[in-house]
């Protein structure tokens, strides 16, 4: 520990660790980071998205790369509005590519949806914390919410990695109006056309797209912007179409089909037309997209889809075979691949209220210097959480197992001690359905895994469910918190960033020669992390609660179990307290505190930090 400066000496500081790792995202973002063995002042805060887009460095075979999570999307998606999620591999399959009715052929269907379509669209509408995405990803589902903006202008760096689009809602603009009425064609009328004043929405985005070795585009609103649109989605569906949608339009109508049968068929699907944004299509829709198609093709005489034909007065309608209507087939909405498989272990979004959490979840809008904390940990009712040292004991129903990976979901990092890792071997991810790996895009919802090790315990190894996590694409690599004495081989460096992952030194102590959490939090400030769930174990947690740490810890979430552990049980409780007359005293006393029953479980929300303490919203 020759290196350690004493604590009159010391400043937080933070430094990646090792030797020079090969990771691309360090070479070209963090260029200047310590990655050697020398400490270094902390960075300044880079800017949250690129920092994720940066040092998540996933193997070769992923295609995925990180989300920043959003909190209100979470809630957006517990008030249970529109929510259809694909399969774990999101680009992996298209739900749309046929539709199978019990005892009929399989029929072709016109819509090529990718997963999950109906919900990324709203997503990409509300666009209400910054998103980061893969460029694939954007390039599969930007053209299917195109209609909603306009760009106003484009800025390129000088290098060309990284271009920048300014977006605005489609209704911030006035409608054309030229001055001069055009020439009409003999006998024809002026279209009636409707003219929009303009500024009726101020909803303004930018999209940041970054190509190097792991391209990613990070969607985020600009300073200047709204906070919500001043309409809804359907209403711009209403104004203007998609170009995803339109591009369906365009396939058939390069096929030579009449542009009543290509409509009357997608009228035939009408969740996969309402989730690719067509709801209030039109055949004249239609019909402008093959007119602009027989412009080159004059001399194709245009043909109903088999199956059907075009009688006269009554368009086009389904042919009966020499067997009777039987024989056609009927495609059947509710037996589409539209509602794709999950992964086995996605565990469904609450579908209960969980407001009773919102006055002590994090506020990213707030400027602050360090993240949010929150403590949230299971307990029994003699305040153990776990039956012995190093034993997985659960504590949670499954309600409150759900409320934890939702309270995963509203934090951008989740913390534990090594003294956990190794008992009990966590995914720390989150596994709710919608977030990334669980039918979301990217690494939504997914925080950082931050593990602190000071000696370098952790026997990391490709095999431990937080590396498997990542892999997967269903979490975010960790980042482990390491002291200057341990040992960090350099195989098990390069391979921690392989997965994505990283070491932090952090150099401060306090006078017991534990790590100050003041260095660790500014460390992970540092590195963009506004929000920190700390999960335990009891040490960290028993540490945590004592007075010199309160002023760090914003809020307290605890799952109170009907169940005693008896004594040889793991305690979570802070040191023994003496008022200023050496009496005995609490030693800690939650504020603001509320009880709410869920399943078995009751939880108690509390704040811990002093009031004149709590920092002030700048949103
Ligand atoms: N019920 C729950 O909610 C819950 C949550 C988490 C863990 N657990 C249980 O808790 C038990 C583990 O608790 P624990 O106390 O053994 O481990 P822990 O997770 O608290 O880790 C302790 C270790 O972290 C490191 N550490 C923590 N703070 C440090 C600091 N300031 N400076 C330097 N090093 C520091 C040290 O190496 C220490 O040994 C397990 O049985 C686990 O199942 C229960
Ligand atoms: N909320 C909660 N209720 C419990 O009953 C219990 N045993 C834990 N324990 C927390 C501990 O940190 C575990 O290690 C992680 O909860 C495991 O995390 P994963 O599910 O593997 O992601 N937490």
């Amino acid at each position: 520990m020759d290196h350690v400066p004493s604590r009159a000496d010391s400043s937080a500081s933070a430094n990646t660790v090792g030797s020079g790792s090969p990771s691309p995202h360090n070479e070209d973002e963090h260029a200047g980071d310590a990655v050697g063995t020398g400490d270094k002042e902390a960075q300044p805060a880079p800017d949250i998205m690129r920092e994720d887009a940066m040092d998540e460095d996933p193997p070769p075979e992923l295609v995925t790369t990180p989300m920043n999570l959003s909190g209100a999307l979470a809630k957006q998606a517990q008030q249970g509005e529109a929510r259809g999620f694909g399969p774990p591999g999101i680009m992996a399959e298209s739900s749309g590519a046929e539709l199978r009715a019990p005892g009929v052929q399989p029929v072709q269907s016109m819509f090529n949806n990718p997963p999950n379509l109906a919900r990324i669209r709203r997503v990409l509408f509300e666009c209400k914390d910054p998103i980061e995405i893969s460029l694939e990803e954007f390039e599969t589902y930007w053209p299917f919410i195109d209609n909603v903006w306009v760009k106003q202008r484009t800025n390129a760096s000088k290098e060309g990695h990284c271009t920048t689009d300014y977006y605005m809602c489609r209704l911030r603009r006035p409608t054309h109006r030229t001055s001069e009425t055009r020439p009409l064609p003999e006998g024809k009328r002026p279209r009636k056309k409707r003219v929009r004043e303009g500024g009726l929405c101020n909803f303004q985005i930018k999209v940041v797209r970054f190509e190097g070795a792991y391209s990613t585009v990070t969607i985020s609103r600009t300073p200047g912007s709204g906070s919500i649109h001043s309409h809804d989605l359907d209403y711009i569906d209403r104004v203007k179409r998609n170009s995803g949608l339109m591009e369906f339009a365009r396939r058939e109508s390069a096929m030579g089909y009449l542009p009543s049968s290509i409509y009357t068929k997608f009228q035939e699907e009408p969740e996969k037309l309402d989730e690719a944004g067509g709801r209030f299509l039109t055949v004249t829709d239609v019909r402008n997209v093959s007119a602009k198609w027989r412009i080159q093709n004059p001399d194709v005489t245009l043909v109903p889809h088999d199956g059907y034909e075009l009688v006269k007065g009554h368009g086009i309608v389904k042919s009966h075979s020499a067997n009777g209507p039987s024989e056609v087939v009927q495609p059947h909405p509710v037996l589409a691949t539209s509602s794709p498989h999950l992964a086995p272990d996605t565990l469904s979004f609450p579908n209960f209220s969980l407001d009773f959490l919102q006055a002590y979840l994090p506020n990213h809008s707030q400027r602050r210097e360090l993240p949010h904390v929150t403590l949230s940990y299971a307990s029994s009712m003699d305040s153990k959480i776990s039956l012995r040292p190093g034993m997985q004991t659960v504590l949670s129903g499954p309600e409150a197992k759900l409320m934890t990976h939702y309270l995963r979901s509203r934090h951008d990092a989740i913390l534990i001690g090594v003294g956990t890792v190794l008992a009990d071997n966590p995914g720390l991810n989150c596994r709710l359905e919608g977030a990334g790996g669980f039918g979301g895009l990217g690494r939504m919802w997914q925080p950082r895994p931050v593990v602190i090790d000071p000696m370098g315990r952790w026997p990391i190894h490709p095999d431990c469910r937080m590396l498997r996590t990542a892999v997967e694409g269903k979490g975010k690599a960790p980042w482990v918190v390491v002291s200057p004495g341990a040992q960090i081989n350099p195989q098990r460096l390069m391979m921690l960033k392989g997965y994505g992952g990283d070491f932090l030194r952090i150099v401060e102590y306090n006078q017991n020669w534990r790590l100050r959490w003041e260095a660790v939090l500014r460390a992970l400030a540092s590195e963009g992390i506004k929000s920190v769930m700390i999960e335990g174990g009891a040490t960290v947690l028993s540490e945590l609660l004592n007075p010199e740490y309160t002023n760090f810890i914003d809020s307290i979430i605890v799952t109170v179990a009907p169940t005693y552990l008896g004594r040889g049980g793991v305690s979570v409780s802070p040191d023994s307290k003496l008022d200023q007359e050496g009496k005995p005293n609490a030693a800690l006393n939650p504020r603001d505190v509320t009880w709410t029953p869920l399943g078995q479980n009751v939880i108690m929300c509390g704040n811990i930090r002093p009031q004149a303490e709590r920092p002030q919203s700048h949103s």
